[in-house]
């Protein structure tokens, strides 16, 4: 059976079937849903240097509450874009669960609005915009504890079949 497995070619969590059967569709309610992998660098709980991001339905979308720590500093006080667009982009991969398809993300564009705080608790939203074929359009915000938006994202996934995963394990480096 085909497992993942990280560079040096060690296993690192479920084979790739049960993985995949993780993203079919399931009922809506407002449950977390699970994390992407257990070393996911945006929400695995197994990945120290990770931002253990968690999601749950909101609706047709989803929600997370979740805050930067040191970590992730930029400028002193306030997180790196690179991290901010790491949790979006993670942010969107959870909708995944709901379109029940694989994809993976083609385009990403943060408008970052003001700065994001460390230690300063931010809610996160996504939802599927529209789909063209293979193409999902996927938008997203953040907001402080005040309603303010801080960040707002798009965007466009691409469906693909399993093989894009298998190919990525036979040519880890490539
Ligand atoms: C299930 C996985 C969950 C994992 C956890 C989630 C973590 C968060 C998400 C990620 O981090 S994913 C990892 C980062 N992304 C990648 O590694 C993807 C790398 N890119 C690729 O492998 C390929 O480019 C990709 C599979 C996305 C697409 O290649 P294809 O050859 O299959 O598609 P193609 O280039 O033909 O484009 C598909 C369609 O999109 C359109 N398109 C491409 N770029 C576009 C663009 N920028 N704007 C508008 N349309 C665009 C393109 O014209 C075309 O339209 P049509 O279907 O109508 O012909």
């Amino acid at each position: 059976m085909d497992e993942f497995r990280d560079t040096a070619g060690e296993p690192v969590g479920a084979d790739i079937d049960t993985w995949v059967r993780s993203f079919t569709r399931k009922e809506s309610d407002s449950s977390e849903l699970p994390p992407h992998h257990p070393n996911c660098l945006g929400c695995g709980p197994e990945n120290p240097n990770g931002h253990f991001l968690s999601v749950r339905r909101d609706g047709d979308g989803v929600i997370a509450h979740h805050h930067f720590d040191q970590r992730h500093v930029g400028a002193p006080g306030i997180a790196h874009g690179g991290a901010v667009a790491t949790v979006m982009d993670d942010l969107f991969g959870f909708l995944l669960y709901s379109v029940g398809e694989l994809a993976v993300t083609r385009r990403l564009e943060l408008d970052y609005l003001t700065p994001v705080l460390l230690d300063n608790p931010y809610i996160l939203r996504a939802a599927v915009r529209s789909r063209e074929g293979r193409k999902l359009h996927l938008t997203s915000t953040m907001e402080d504890a005040g309603g303010r938006s801080v960040i707002t994202a798009t965007a466009l996934f691409i469906v693909v079949e399993v093989e894009h995963f298998l190919k990525s394990q036979k040519n880890p480096r490539t």
